[in-house]
């Protein structure tokens, strides 16, 4: 009997939430979230389409990503996610998807821009776009240099700041204080980059929503130092 039964209970109920928000096509994405007590991370398998998946399918791993119980292959993506549970340590869960709106913004390489209280309710200002790869990057270890590239972006602001991020060339990525959380967090993503996508195309000229409107509607929701969006 697993001793992990709860923990990869919430994780399949999280990426089957993203099935169900239609944010994944086929095997697309994933989820995961930390058990930091126990010092290990449920993912979803590699390769394992939503509509078969079952609770006993999530693979548990080590923050070394040394598989701990179950018999498939954890997500490829499974390093990019232990580096930012190894480096972040305020967040639980984090979710990667391909989702069409947020994708376009992270292949176009372009941060996205806050244009209206929508995002700053969420994101204090633009959704940054983390760095296209180097070569020498490209050549180390991708999944491993997608996490580093992922925290290279936030240097110099708070992950509760932004609890997302698109990888230029690549795909959005996604965090929170848990699985589910961090999918929560992937849905209002898509939301918001669909809806500045419209708006840049509406009014190419537009520009960003004022510092002013981005302090009230953010703070107002998350405080200064509050844990963005804990359970509001
Ligand atoms: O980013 C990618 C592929 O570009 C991956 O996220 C796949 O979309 C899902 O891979 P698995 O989790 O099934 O290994």
């Amino acid at each position: 009997m697993s001793q992990y039964l709860e923990l990869k209970r919430e994780v399949y109920e999280a990426n089957m939430e993203l099935d169900k928000r239609k944010l994944v096509t086929y095997t697309f994405g994933n989820v995961s979230q930390i058990d930091r007590k126990a010092g290990v991370v449920a993912i979803k398998p590699s390769g394992v389409a939503y509509e078969v998946l079952k609770p006993e399918d999530i693979v548990i791993v080590d923050l070394e990503n040394q598989r701990v119980e179950g018999k498939l292959n954890p997500s490829s993506d499974t390093k990019t996610h232990t580096y930012l549970y190894r480096t972040w340590s305020e967040i639980g869960g984090v979710t990667h998807t391909h989702s069409t709106y947020a994708t376009a913004w992270a292949q176009a390489q372009i941060a996205i821009p806050c244009y209206g209280t929508t995002q700053a309710d969420y994101v204090y200002g633009e959704i940054p776009c983390a760095a296209v790869m180097s070569d020498e990057r490209i050549n180390g270890d991708y999944e491993e240099e997608t996490g580093a590239q992922i925290v290279e972006c936030f240097a110099d602001r708070s992950p509760l700041e932004s609890p997302m991020v698109i990888v230029a060339g690549h795909a959005p990525f996604t965090w929170g204080k848990d699985a589910a959380k961090s999918v929560y967090h992937a849905v209002l993503l898509e939301e918001i980059a669909k809806m500045a996508y419209l708006t840049k195309t509406l009014t190419p000229s537009i520009g960003d929503l004022k510092q002013g409107l981005v302090d009230k509607h953010y703070l107002r929701k998350n405080g200064k130092d509050a844990y963005y969006g804990q359970g509001k």
